[in-house]
């Protein structure tokens, strides 16, 4: 089997790689019948260099490799036919922005598995980029609080070489006794709690969290769905009927926007579950939230405040409340300061390349060479031969009308 890794070729080009140069060394000496090449790349946070010392050929033109893999997605211009390519399609869950490439998809008989859908047996997701978004959002967050309050400067996170530097620059973070709230349970929220382990914050549960207005010191707490969301009939909350019925909850989230200093949103937000606060909600004289670090990065619905997603060069912005606009960075002690980098892994690439192509490493790339027993790739793969697979059929009709 010829496996080859493709140059990002989306716009604004991405620094990620699915395997680093290591761990295409370690595949080489794990797979007798594979070989291994890299198409070359001036952008990535791994440089061509990096892997032929490990080894590994570079080579432009992919077209005799079997299997190819990429981080986001392949413009339609460089897709060939009849491969079976792995990289982030965006296209499932009916991104119109991505039609044309579903439509390229079937049209050049492609067998395209996405990362995002591989899944164990259990449902759980096997592969993603949380962790890293999660240390990185919550980083900016406490970027962006030491420039509001002017008590602090750290360098921004792309312009840390590593995981390594940016604990360094952690360090400088000087925090009066505020209360920072995280939410979610998943990898962002896990990734943004290393941070604030980091910190050597104190952590308190929920009740200890609402029971003072203030500390001797900053605290925070991560608190889950069952503490920021209520039944609409006052039955008792059950996460499986939530995650099904999100409709029949509402939002109890109103004790911790009067309490709450900095809210570092992790979650994952469903279209039908209720919204953290409005922008009513804001308004009032005891809303205190001061800043958002919106990981999660839902637009506007479920927190307000968050009007669009920000970039890396330019990642904070504020809201006011009272007009439900954007504002100057910084401009008033009044407004909310948000901060929405909806790509915050790009901004650790090489760490974050070397989470994720662990997991594909140990996990996926073993599948190619077995019979995949518990179809973890057959339930990841989108379109094969031409035809969408059957998990993928109910995208038939919305593909079908794409008349571009
Ligand atoms: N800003 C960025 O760069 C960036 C990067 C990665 C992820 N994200 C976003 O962060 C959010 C969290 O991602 P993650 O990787 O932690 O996800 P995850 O899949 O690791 O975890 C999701 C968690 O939410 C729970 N959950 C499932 N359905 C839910 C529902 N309806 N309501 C509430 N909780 C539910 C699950 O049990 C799980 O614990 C997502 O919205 C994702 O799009 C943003």
């Amino acid at each position: 089997m010829k496996i080859g890794i493709l140059r990002e070729g989306k716009t604004p080009p991405d620094k990620r790689v699915p395997f680093t140069p290591t761990q295409c060394e370690l595949l080489k000496n794990t797979f007798e019948d594979l070989e291994l090449v890299v198409q070359p790349s001036p952008i990535r946070c791994f440089s061509d260099d990096l892997y032929t010392q490990k080894g590994i050929v570079l080579q432009e033109d992919l077209s005799d490799c079997d299997v190819l893999f990429g981080v986001k997605e392949v413009p339609i211009k460089d897709l060939m036919a009849d491969k079976h390519y792995f990289f982030f399609s965006h296209t499932h869950k009916f991104q119109e922005y991505n039609r044309p490439l579903l439509k390229a998809m079937l049209d050049n008989g492609l067998k395209m598995t996405d990362y995002e859908c591989l899944t164990r047996k259990d449902g759980s997701r096997v592969l993603g980029f949380g962790r890293y978004a999660g240390i990185v959002g919550a980083y900016n967050g406490f970027r962006g609080l030491g420039i509001r309050l002017g008590r602090y400067e750290l360098k921004p996170a792309h312009e840390c070489d590593d995981f390594e530097e940016l604990k360094e620059e952690l360090k400088k973070v000087d925090l009066p006794n505020i209360k920072i709230l995280l939410t979610g349970s998943g990898r962002v929220a896990r990734g943004a709690e290393e941070i604030l382990k980091l910190l050597e914050l104190k952590e308190l549960n929920v009740e200890e969290y609402l029971s003072q207005e203030s500390f001797q010191e900053p605290v925070f707490c991560r608190a889950d769905a069952d503490s920021y969301v209520k039944h609409g009939q006052g039955k008792e909350f059950k996460f499986e009927d939530f995650f099904k019925n999100g409709g029949d909850y509402v939002s109890d989230f109103e004790k911790f926007y009067k309490s709450t200093d900095m809210f570092i949103a992790g979650h994952f937000w469903d279209q039908s579950s209720p919204v953290f606060f409005t922008q009513e909600d804001a308004k009032r004289d005891d809303f205190r939230i001061q800043f958002i670090s919106d990981i999660s990065c839902d637009i506007a619905d479920p927190i307000p405040s968050t009007l669009r997603p920000s970039t890396i060069a330019d990642p904070f912005y504020d809201y006011n409340p009272q007009t439900g606009s954007e504002e100057s960075t910084f401009s008033s002690d009044k407004n909310i300061s948000v901060m929405a980098v909806d790509n915050l892994p790009c901004e650790l690439p090489k760490d974050a390349s070397k989470d994720f192509g662990s997991h594909l490493v140990e996990e996926i790339v073993p599948l190619l060479f077995s019979n995949d027993a518990d179809g973890i790739i057959e339930r990841a793969t989108i379109t094969n031969g031409g035809k969408l697979t059957s998990n993928y059929s109910y995208l038939q009709d919305y593909v079908d009308a794409y008349k571009g």
